[in-house]
């Protein structure tokens, strides 16, 4: 949560090019669609490298309130509780984590009694009508008790959903179908979803459901553009490593270009589903040397980042860690496509608009993105918003700005368990 008296992290300096190689935790995105399969399938599954951060113990606690059973050691073991039910009367704190409010409704829905939805008070403003609404029009029973469309509400689980075709405006989170989908197939007639809105951002984080649901043995069909169609049948438990989570490992292949210096991450998968595979390309555009060899992805800085006009609907959540590349360019940048940012853990355009500027820099919001226009900066109070990417993107700029202070960087643990570590532990080597 952000407030007044919030902690300042002194962001380091960089003092010289970096020669650092990064290991970059399991991909959120990825854990916490393993952790949900697992939840739902008729064996036991192993998760390893499992990212262990806020998000993926909200959604681990919140799988163990419905009556799933999650050994969280190196590796994490779920024992499904699908044979004997999930449990109802239960309350679900889903902190900031989109992928458990997106997710759980709809697993809740198969439970045996009403599932309270609840979390952080940023939470409270994220949008959830197209979730509430598509699970009311497959005969789910919500009842939401703040804000329309928004938490807290209370799905009430009857054991089973029947399932059939239903239609989403997904224009606002690509999460809204990814978590329809993920428990589809226990439907009795399975699901088709069609999405219905004029955009529809993060398509890659869709085409991870679809593989990680094919890879459970599920039977899905994507032939149809923006229709997705889900076969009811059983979800297999799997024993299954979690690639790096390629959107945190943005900043720090990020700060090899502010230094211009070469930073280099393990575990980098030859083929992805991850929006931050696309990260390397976007990277070139703005000056980078990239090179994958074998699993080790390297980013080497040439001394130019150049600005960009980059869409970046595909993938938002790289987004501000580009805006803060952007601010150390020798160009301006326009960043396209982004509007959905706008309901992610805070108002990314305005937070992004609002802290370059206070550093004396020049970021304008366009409806769908920003416009960035490099100038110099002075150091001082970086606020965070409570958003693990807002702190990542202030510390990348302060590798250049003295003075720069990150405001609860803490909040990085949502995704990140270590960032400062990692951060310095890159700046030392
Ligand atoms: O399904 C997922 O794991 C995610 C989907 C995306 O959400 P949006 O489509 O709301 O941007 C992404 O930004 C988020 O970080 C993770
Ligand atoms: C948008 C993000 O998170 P969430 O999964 O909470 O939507 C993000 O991590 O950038």
């Amino acid at each position: 949560m952000t407030t007044a008296t919030a902690p300042l992290w002194p962001a380091p300096l960089a003092t010289g090019p970096l020669d650092a190689v990064v290991a970059v935790p399991g991909s959120k995105s990825l854990s916490n669609r393993y952790l949900v399969l697992a939840a739902l399938a008729d064996s036991p599954s192993l998760l390893r490298s499992v990212l262990a951060s806020r998000d993926t113990h909200l959604m681990a606690s919140a799988l163990e309130t419905l009556g799933v059973t999650v050994d969280r050691g190196t590796d994490w073991r779920v024992e499904p509780g699908a044979q004997r039910g999930l449990r109802g009367s239960v309350t679900i704190d889903c902190g900031l984590a989109g992928t458990v409010m997106r997710f759980l409704p709809a697993v809740a829905a198969l439970a045996d009694g009403p599932v309270h939805f609840t979390g952080d008070v940023e939470a409270l403003a994220r949008p959830m009508g197209p979730v509430i609404r598509a699970l009311q029009a497959l005969g789910v029973r919500v009842d939401e008790e703040g804000e329309t469309g928004r938490l807290p509400f209370t799905v009430h689980g009857r054991g089973f959903v029947r399932g059939g075709q239903v239609d989403i405006d997904a224009s606002a989170s690509s999460q809204f179908v990814s978590g329809l989908l993920l428990a589809a197939a226990r439907f009795e007639r399975g699901l088709v979803v069609r999405h219905t809105g004029p955009t529809l951002p993060s398509l890659p984080h869709i085409e991870m459901t679809v593989a990680v649901l094919r890879a459970a043995g599920v039977q899905v069909d994507d032939s149809r553009p923006a229709i997705w169609e889900v076969a009811p049948g059983r979800i297999a438990g799997r024993d299954v490593r979690v690639e790096p989570d390629l959107s945190n490992a943005a900043p720090f292949l990020c700060a090899a270009m502010v230094t211009g210096g070469t930073v280099s991450v393990p575990g980098w998968p030859a083929q992805t589903t991850q929006p931050g595979g696309l990260l390397p390309g976007f990277l070139e555009r703005m000056g980078a040397r990239t090179s994958l060899d074998g699993d080790v992805l390297s980013v080497t800085g040439t001394g130019a980042i150049h600005g960009v006009d980059l869409d970046l609907h595909a993938a938002g959540e790289i987004a501000p860690t580009l805006a803060a590349l952007a601010v150390l360019a020798d160009s301006p940048t326009r960043l396209r496509g982004v509007a959905h940012l706008r309901g992610h853990e805070t108002d990314r355009l305005a937070a992004l608009a609002a802290e370059i500027t206070r550093l004396g820099g020049q970021a304008e919001q366009t409806s769908d993105g920003l416009v960035i226009t490099p100038r110099p900066l002075t150091g001082g109070a970086w606020r965070t918003y409570a958003d693990h990417r807002m702190a990542t993107a202030g510390a990348l700029i302060g590798l250049r700005v003295p003075g720069l202070e990150v405001e609860d960087v803490a909040t990085t643990a949502k995704t990140i368990p270590d960032f400062v570590g990692l951060w310095t532990a890159m700046l030392g080597s």
